[in-house]
């Protein structure tokens, strides 16, 4: 066996002490800059030697970012779904997740990870980078929290450009100094957004199911979300359908075919001139069903859905905002208008209604107006979007400003109103799965009579799984109803009557006085 020179074992010795020390400076410059430099500077810090070092790289490193201002960028969630699939627990740090509502693990990238793939015999690095950033850095609500951006760094040679970018190039659509490029059908990046596409529904993010859109309060939003302000997607799995919905059968198919014929007549609003959009105005007491039909309406069309809360804008340039960054294809909901829409400021000197109900006297230059809102609606907004549905709900329809009611306001008004015999046997039939029952007769001479909602009804009938049970419950609901209805009516008799004596009393006073 040969014994290594001693000048061998010199040479590794060295190395091994250079190693170490070169270990021991890295920890040192590690701590000095996690002690003395604020983590938000870090980032920058490590950002600024990267361009500074990627000046004499031969790469490029594209920048997929979570969100573009306030809308998701689709190729950040299209590169998370994609990356998800190419993990695997081989590899030194992955995230796993699973959610109570499915039963599979998620394996996701974890923060700052970086993942190789090839494409064409081209190597291909991807890093998941977040790093904090200071609100004062993003456009803010008045939040002073630290808030987290998230994005994928994609980087190659240079000279694999043609592989990994769009080609061709033309200017943007909407006007800004930002160029918009146009897929290269071979290239890279459209295998990969494409593939996520054509990789199915729901595979791993729920990625192509429907969302509910909603702006945060600044508060409640996340560190991981989007910027406090922006419109906060969640998948939108509420089963509610036109088949569930208990609503007059005439009115149902009324919308039914309204909404088909609104999808189907893209070139018919090319034709004349219109925008692509329709306008319905729900209205009925609370529980009957407003929000369900909105849902059954975005589940019949696919839609997203946007939910505006008006109450919570405070500026014009906010409204806009919100509404530039909607998408085509979704309802844009503006629940209880009544509420959020002063009527008396309407008949004041301004002019204007403000939405926001605690600004009635001194209403801001900037402040959102009722007039705005439609004026946005009609004008700009529609002339840019397509297949856009907007549903105003109010449960005090006489309480309306009339500038929603007059003539072409709305394309189509849908009353809302209390169970009927025909909507209770759908109940009935969606919850206890009976189309017959000895105690309907009961229930339904009941129902004409007394005021119940269908929320009213759905929370009786699921008291139990035993239709005789549950119908029992119905009607011992309806009979407390009529109790009580018979009661409050009979003691306004009395008011009344008691009234009535009284004025009599008075009238013979004042007879015997003169
Ligand atoms: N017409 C209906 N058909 C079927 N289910 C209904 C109907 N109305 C209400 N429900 C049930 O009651 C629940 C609450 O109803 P929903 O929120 O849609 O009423 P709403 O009119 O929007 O009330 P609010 O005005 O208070 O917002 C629904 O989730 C649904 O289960």
């Amino acid at each position: 066996m040969a014994t290594p020179a001693p000048n061998d074992s010199k040479n590794a010795i060295a190395v091994a002490k250079a190693m170490l020390s070169t270990a021991a400076s890295v920890m040192v410059v590690q701590s000095v800059v996690r002690k003395f430099i604020p983590p938000e500077f870090r980032g920058f810090l490590f950002s600024g030697i990267r361009g500074f070092l990627s000046r004499f790289s031969d790469e490029m490193t594209m920048v997929i970012e979570r969100y573009d201002v306030y809308t998701q960028n689709e190729l950040f969630e299209a590169a998370q779904v994609f990356l998800a699939a190419k993990q695997s627990l081989s590899m030194r740090r992955v995230r796993v997740t699973k959610s109570t509502k499915e039963n599979h693990f998620t394996l996701a990238m974890d923060r700052n990870q970086t993942l190789v793939d090839t494409f064409n015999g081209i190597k291909l690095k991807w890093a998941f980078v977040s790093r904090q950033v200071n609100p004062g850095n993003q456009v803010h609500h008045g939040s002073t929290d630290q808030h987290e951006v998230q994005y994928f760094e994609l980087t190659f040679h240079k000279k694999s450009n043609p592989i990994c970018l769009p080609s061709s190039t033309r200017p943007s659509s909407n006007g800004n100094c930002r160029r918009t490029l146009c897929w290269n059908h071979r290239s890279y990046l459209y295998n990969m957004f494409n593939s996520t596409f054509k990789s199915g529904k729901g595979v791993i993010l729920n990625f192509f199911s429907r969302k509910l859109n909603f702006v945060s309060p600044s508060q409640f939003v996340s560190s991981t979300g989007p910027f406090p302000g922006a419109w906060s997607p969640v998948n939108l799995n509420h089963p509610a359908t036109f088949q569930t919905l208990a609503m007059d059968a005439e009115l149902k198919k009324r919308i039914l075919d309204d909404l088909d014929r609104f999808v189907r007549r893209k070139e018919y609003y090319r034709r004349v001139g219109k925008a692509w959009k329709r306008r319905y105005l729900l209205y009925g007491p609370p529980g009957t069903g407003k929000s369900s039909l909105v849902v059954a309406m975005a589940n019949y069309l696919n839609f997203d859905i946007y939910d505006l809360e008006l109450s919570g804008i405070q500026t014009n340039a906010e409204l806009r905002r919100l509404l530039d960054a909607t998408m085509n294809q979704s309802i844009l909901v503006v629940k209880d208008i009544d509420c959020t829409i002063q009527l008396q400021d309407r008949t004041s000197e301004t002019g204007a209604t403000s939405m926001n109900p605690t600004s009635t006297g001194n209403r801001r230059q900037d402040q959102v107006t009722l007039s705005e809102f439609l004026n946005f609606i009609d004008g700009l907004w529609s002339s840019c979007d397509d297949e856009r549905i907007i549903v105003f709900t109010t449960n005090h329809i006489e309480k309306l400003d009339p500038a929603l009611l007059r003539p072409g306001s709305m394309d189509l008004h849908v009353p809302m109103s209390y169970c009927t015999p025909c909507e209770f046997r759908l109940l009935a039939s969606n919850y206890l799965g009976i189309d017959h029952h000895d105690l309907f007769d009961q229930i339904e001479s009941l129902i004409t009579t007394e005021r119940v909602t269908p929320t009213e009804v759905a929370e009786q009938l699921m008291k139990s799984d035993e239709p005789r049970v549950a119908l029992g419950e119905m009607v011992s609901f309806l009979l407390i109803t009529r109790g009580k209805r018979m009661k409050k009516s009979m003691r306004r008799k009395f008011i009344s009557l008691n009234w009535l004596k009284r004025m009599e009393v008075v009238k013979k006073k004042a007879a015997s006085v003169n």
